[in-house]
């Protein structure tokens, strides 16, 4: 299991400095779309060129242009580039034909998926590397979370790596990891958090014990 640290509400310093301090214990760092919309793809370059060793996640959330973007993406030096499951097939098929001609890999946002299961058994069959359920910021702010659906997609996708984002936190990261993702993202449950480095370490150590 791979743990992804979400950062949202900083800018480009902000985000090298949190960074340094919970390198040691994370897999990926996800440069997250509002910072993408605020920065541009730049801060994806500078985050590759300070952390060589962190996988680096571009969350453009694409809709469309999915080759295109997942191009730019990669021409960033991201290693691994969202679009999100209610797009087109053909924009998920434009998306992971491209990442395979970069070498990169393809995560799937299933944010405001309806009928998950359904989609995540197709998506499953376009060869994405990544299929993530997500409960957005707006949904959390009304007690939602991601749990239940991890556990259905968890029955149905054979081929990708299954994830789950949205408002993961120390206290709710142990019946996540019952749940048995690849990969676990947590944005403000580290972000936020007075003791970065100590939180990232305890939720690497759950990781570990699995
Ligand atoms: O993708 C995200 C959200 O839509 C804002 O861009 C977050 O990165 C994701 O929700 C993880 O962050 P937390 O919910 O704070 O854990």
């Amino acid at each position: 299991m791979e743990l992804q640290l979400a950062l949202d509400l900083v800018n480009i310093p902000e985000a090298k400095e949190v960074i340094k301090e919970v390198e040691n214990q994370i897999d990926i760092v996800e440069i997250g779309t509002p910072i993408v919309k605020i920065e541009g793809l730049k801060a994806v370059r500078e985050i590759k060129e300070a952390f060589p060793n962190l996988q680096v996640l571009a969350d453009l959330k694409t809709m469309d242009a999915a080759g295109y973007e997942v191009l730019k993406a990669s021409e960033a030096k991201a290693d691994i580039v969202t679009i999100l499951g209610v797009a087109e097939d053909e924009s998920i098929k434009g998306a992971v034909e491209e990442a395979k001609k970069q070498g990169k890999k393809i995560l799937v946002d299933l944010i405001a998926v309806k009928d998950i299961e359904t989609r995540a058994k197709e998506l499953d069959a376009l060869d994405v590397d990544y299929i993530c359920v997500h409960t957005g910021y707006d949904l959390q702010a009304v007690g939602k979370n991601s749990l239940e659906d991890l556990l259905k997609i968890k029955q149905v996708v054979k081929n990708a790596k299954t994830a789950i984002a949205g408002g993961i936190k120390l206290e709710t990261l142990p019946e996540v990891i019952k749940a048995q993702p690849d990969l676990v993202i947590v944005g403000g449950g580290i972000a936020n958090q007075e003791d970065k480095q100590a939180v990232a370490t305890k939720m690497r150590e759950m990781i570990k014990q699995g």
